[in-house]
């Protein structure tokens, strides 16, 4: 009998699982039903072919990390993963960029920092999640709240690397601070030669899921973006590796649904081992420990000094005052540095 590849690659037929199960649908229990389209708070997801589309949208805040984010996400990562049609899940933004990083507005307009006076509450440890959704990030002054908080993030960016199936982020005008932990954590990033990718966070607090740089562009290139907090034009990124490919802008789409289409072609289960191989390796080089103590340092950035000056600038002024106070020293901040020219 000839190999159905049909089967191997999407539907497996009811006596498979019988054999397994012995009829008993129970054990199943729990997967979600495959599902076409759906609309979240912060996404939308839409099931194409072999091709499951992750799409942020909240346009008008350049997609703008908020507590809801890192769940929605990684709530539709694990939806086309058990999808057995989806063979590739793809994630972008709508609008003018890919993300922004997380919404400063949000934290500005909401006190990331205490108000003036407030005191700590010692021993209070709240859920971060409930914190964020209420809009009282800081709860408690204590650096484990945030760490916890970021944690909870970054896993849930990190189901891009986690998912059994492939993951591109397909990037176009900006993948900055936040926004680059998610596309990192993706298996392959495919952006336009126009896109622009940095961490200009770290010129005064926050530190990314550092462990992906490093992997991506080797310590020193991953040292230097994070030193000045200096951003990349995809072009370059292209050539450090970073990402995989920076066709023109106006190529991107085309580009990357060569790709997601290349990609979904071959049977699931190659696609599955593949990448659980190359996981391995990655995984062995210690990818999750420097995100874990990232988000550690992540925590702590807030609290200090120059951490805390930008929180409470940024809920004084607003983000944007912030932003170009902490960006302007370092050139025309809203371009790549590496195409400025030299003085
Ligand atoms: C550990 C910490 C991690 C973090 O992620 S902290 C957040 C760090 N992020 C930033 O510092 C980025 C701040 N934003 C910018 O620098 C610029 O924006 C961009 C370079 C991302 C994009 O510039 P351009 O292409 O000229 O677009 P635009 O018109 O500035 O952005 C479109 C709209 O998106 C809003 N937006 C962008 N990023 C954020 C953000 N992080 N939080 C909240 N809103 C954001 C903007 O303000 C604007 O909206 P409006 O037209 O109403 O001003």
């Amino acid at each position: 009998m000839s190999p159905d590849y049909e089967n191997h690659s999407g539907t497996r037929p009811a006596a498979w699982r019988d054999d397994l199960t012995g009829g008993d649908d129970s054990l199943f229990a729990g997967r979600p039903e495959p599902v076409n389209e759906y609309t979240g708070r912060t996404l939308t997801y839409e099931v194409t072919g072999r091709i499951a589309r992750i799409t942020f949208n909240r346009p008008e805040r350049g997609n703008a990390i908020t507590a809801d984010t890192p769940i929605e996400l990684a709530a539709a990562v694990e939806r086309a993963d058990l999808d057995p049609r989806v063979h590739v899940i793809v994630v972008s933004g709508r609008g003018k960029g890919f993300c922004g990083g997380y919404d400063l507005s949000i934290f500005a307009e909401n006190g990331f920092a205490p108000a003036e006076g407030a005191q700590p509450t010692a021993g209070t440890v709240l859920d971060p999640v409930v914190q964020a959704r209420n809009h009282n990030p800081w709860g408690t002054w204590d650096p484990m709240v945030d760490y916890a908080m970021m944690s909870r993030f970054n896993r849930g960016f990190a189901s891009l690397l986690h998912a059994n199936k492939p993951t591109v982020a397909k990037v176009h005008g900006f993948a900055i601070a936040g926004g680059t932990d998610i596309a990192l954590f993706a298996d392959q990033i495919v952006c336009a030669e126009d896109a622009r990718f940095g961490y200009p966070p770290t010129r005064t607090w926050g530190i990314p899921a550092a462990g992906m740089w490093a992997h991506r562009v080797g310590d020193q290139r991953a040292k230097r973006m994070l030193f000045t907090g200096d951003s990349l034009s995809g072009k370059q990124a292209a050539e450090w590796g970073l990402a995989i490919e920076a066709p023109p802008a106006d190529e991107l789409d085309a580009r990357t649904e060569e790709l997601l289409e290349r990609i979904s072609r071959v049977p699931i289960n190659q696609l599955v081992m593949a990448k659980l191989a190359l996981n391995s390796a990655l995984l062995n080089q210690g990818v999750l420990n420097s995100g874990m103590i990232s988000t550690v340092f992540d925590g702590i950035s807030r609290h200090t000094r120059e951490g805390y000056a930008f929180q409470l600038r940024s809920a004084t002024t607003g983000f944007r005052e912030a932003v170009r106070e902490r960006d302007e020293p370092f050139g025309d901040w809203k371009r790549a540095q590496f195409e400025q020219p030299k003085d």
